[in-house]
């Protein structure tokens, strides 16, 4: 449609819009980039969310379909998505989710044309878009996964920090560390704070926000190349869950006990963790991705003992409890970035079709940081 709109104006014949010879003629008025922009902006592509998962997702789970883009109404938007995210969450929230429609989840994207006040050609925006190349929305009926009205967010300036942070720790991770940690482990400078998925997305800026706290931090995690990193960014005991004994690392590197568990994970390993937990211990319940692939949830050694023995209080959370205080996050974590106290790692695989791929990868453990997709 808009390419119609160009051609007619150049007085280049409509039906030649795909013949090289059109193309060549346009580009005495049009720059290159801009005329590539314009013919990929007639399609749009989706990946739909074709069948529910089974165990571990698969990529025949979904299905890629291209479609031409729609005139825009009034109060609507249309998009280009930069940066898809993936996200664990996306397991256990898909569970009930009709299937047919666009696969839900989180997009950095750039205004391409806009019949809505408040979203101008060029904004940028993080939003709950879905997996497609040029989402067209009206932002006043956006829902998000989660099943509430939930607006694209006009970007600030970034400077020069990269706008996929919006997906990371400036965006829904960084919230959620910030807020589940400050608001529900309540951290006081000397306390040791435990956490499980620690080279995440969330669970690496747990551990640096624990430490700007004051806190010691043992991190939990797989490999060598993780724990590495946990080190370089301060974690004071890092461990390995699959090749080394949890319980045993415990005694020996964290003597005096943890007062906060941030658990991303739960399953056996946390059961363990709690068995470490000090007087009036504080355990933040983010996440379980060890039982997100179970078809029967996994059975885990009994931990209400060292709940009433220690009078722990567990708490579970949902990051959009705190949407309404989403910026004060989003400032102290950048302040945090600036100042160099709060590093951020992230995975990026290319390709809009590579979306499902990397999801699974991601649950499976292959990303560093944050896991994203640059269309
Ligand atoms: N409550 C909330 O509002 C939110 C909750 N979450 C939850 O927080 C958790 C972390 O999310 P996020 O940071 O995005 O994801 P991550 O970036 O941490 O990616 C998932 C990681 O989980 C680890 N993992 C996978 N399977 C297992 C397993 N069986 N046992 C232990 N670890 C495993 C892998 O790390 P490794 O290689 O070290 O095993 C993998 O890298 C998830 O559970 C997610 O659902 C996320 C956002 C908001
Ligand atoms: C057990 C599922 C937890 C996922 C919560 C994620 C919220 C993300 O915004």
């Amino acid at each position: 449609m808009m390419l119609r709109r160009v051609l007619a104006a150049t007085g280049v014949p409509t039906h030649s819009c795909c013949m090289i010879p059109g193309v060549r003629i346009l580009s005495s008025h049009y720059s290159r980039t801009s005329l590539i922009r314009t013919l990929s902006t007639m399609t749009t592509k989706k990946l739909i969310f074709a069948k529910h998962f089974d165990g571990e997702p698969k990529p025949s789970d979904f299905k890629l379909v291209e479609e031409k883009i729609p005139a825009l109404k009034n109060g609507e938007v249309q998009f280009e998505a930069l940066f898809i995210s993936v996200d664990p969450y996306m397991r256990p929230v898909s569970v009930g989710k009709p299937l047919g429609h666009k696969m839900f989840g989180a997009q950095v994207a750039r205004v391409v044309e806009s019949k809505h006040p408040n979203y101008k050609k060029g904004d940028n925006v993080v939003g709950y878009m879905g997996w497609e190349t040029h989402p067209i929305c009206n932002p006043d009926t956006l829902e998000s996964p989660f099943g509430a009205l939930e607006k694209p967010l006009v970007l600030p300036d970034f400077k020069k920090l990269p706008l996929s942070l919006a997906l990371g720790v400036l965006g829904m991770p960084g919230n959620t560390a910030f807020f589940g940690l400050t608001e529900l482990c309540q951290p006081k400078a000397g306390e040791t704070v435990c956490i499980s998925g620690a080279a995440g997305a969330v669970g690496s800026l747990v551990g640096q926000i624990a430490k700007n706290l004051g806190c010691k931090v043992v991190g939990i995690a797989n490999k060598k190349e993780k724990l590495d990193w946990l080190t370089s960014l301060g974690f004071d005991v890092v461990i390995d869950y699959k090749e080394e004994d949890v319980d045993k690392r415990l005694t020996e590197k964290v003597p005096q006990g943890i007062d906060c568990y941030f658990d991303n994970v739960g399953g056996e390993m946390s059961s363990t963790v709690l068995s470490h937990m000090n007087m009036f211990g504080r355990v933040a319940v983010c996440g379980a991705i060890a039982g997100y692939n179970a078809k029967t949830p996994p059975l885990a050694p009994m931990v209400q003992s060292a709940i009433v023995m220690n009078q722990l209080r567990l708490e579970g959370f949902f990051v959009q409890r705190w949407l309404g205080r989403w910026n004060e996050g989003i400032l102290k974590n950048m302040g945090w970035v600036q100042e160099g106290k709060l590093q951020f790692r992230e995975f990026v695989t290319e390709g809009f079709e590579k979306l499902p791929e990397a999801l699974i990868g991601t649950m499976r453990g292959d990303a560093v940081g944050k896991a994203l997709v640059k269309v």
